[in-house]
């Protein structure tokens, strides 16, 4: 698959994270590509995969378009999603189409232009998880393939929200940036409208693949 070709390939159309974080029954690779299979054969058009165990047992089941990252927690740095080129380079090397990394503006250890083109020259598309428009603009301008509203509630710069950024969606694409929604969208409607505020296509992690967030989310309606 060429690079245009994935993104064609993902236009308009949903891609599921498979992630489960340390501590959650789930947090097995092999769990992972399960969640991922079943994605794939509930209709999902790509996967976001984190860590390179499960990426790896992802790649090995399944043929869709796989955006990669990895999360890393760092003393010097808040920068957390693929901090550095090496975890990007490996992440392409391990058949990542797209490559997913922090794409804020906080300090980091290595400068964005450097990662991303070490991440193009490893052969992926590189897509910058940003939460706001100067980091969308910043990121496009330093040569991102894609941006994704994913790091919006998660910055001192951004609100903290319980649903979308729908006003990070409109200022996109009010300055005619192109984007991937992520973050929040916990129902269908909540994708299908984030693709009319202009999303290249949409990315939903919790809402599928988080059965104990999904839980909880019940039990606290339940409360009243
Ligand atoms: C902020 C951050 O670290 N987001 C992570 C990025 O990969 C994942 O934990 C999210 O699940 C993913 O972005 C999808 O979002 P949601 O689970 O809300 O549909």
């Amino acid at each position: 698959m060429t690079r245009p070709d994935v993104l064609d390939r993902l236009r308009g159309c949903l891609v599921v994270s498979c992630q489960a974080d340390e501590g959650s029954p789930l947090r097995d690779s092999g769990v992972i590509a399960r969640l991922a299979r079943a994605a794939e054969q509930g209709g999902a058009a790509g996967l976001r995969v984190q860590g390179f165990a499960d990426v790896e047992a992802v790649r090995a089941v399944s043929p869709l378009p796989l955006i990669g990252l990895t999360k890393t927690a760092r003393p010097d740095t808040d920068v957390y999603i693929t901090p550095t080129a090496q975890e990007g380079v490996r992440l392409a090397r391990l058949g990542c189409e797209i490559v997913a990394l922090d794409g804020t503006l906080r300090p980091r250890p290595e400068p964005l232009a450097e990662m991303f083109a070490a991440v193009r020259a490893a052969g992926a598309l590189v897509m910058a998880d940003i939460s706001t428009l100067p980091e969308a603009r910043a990121a496009l301008a330093a040569g991102a393939d894609l941006v994704g509203t994913t790091l919006s509630g998660y910055t001192p710069d951004s609100p903290r929200q319980s649903g979308p950024d729908w006003a990070l969606m409109d200022a996109l694409r009010g300055a005619g940036l192109p984007f991937v929604a992520e973050g929040r969208l916990n129902t269908p409607a909540d994708a299908a409208r984030a693709l009319a505020y202009g999303a290249q296509f949409v990315v939903v992690g919790s809402a599928i693949t988080r059965p104990d967030v999904i839980t909880r989310w019940f039990v606290e309606a339940l409360k009243g």
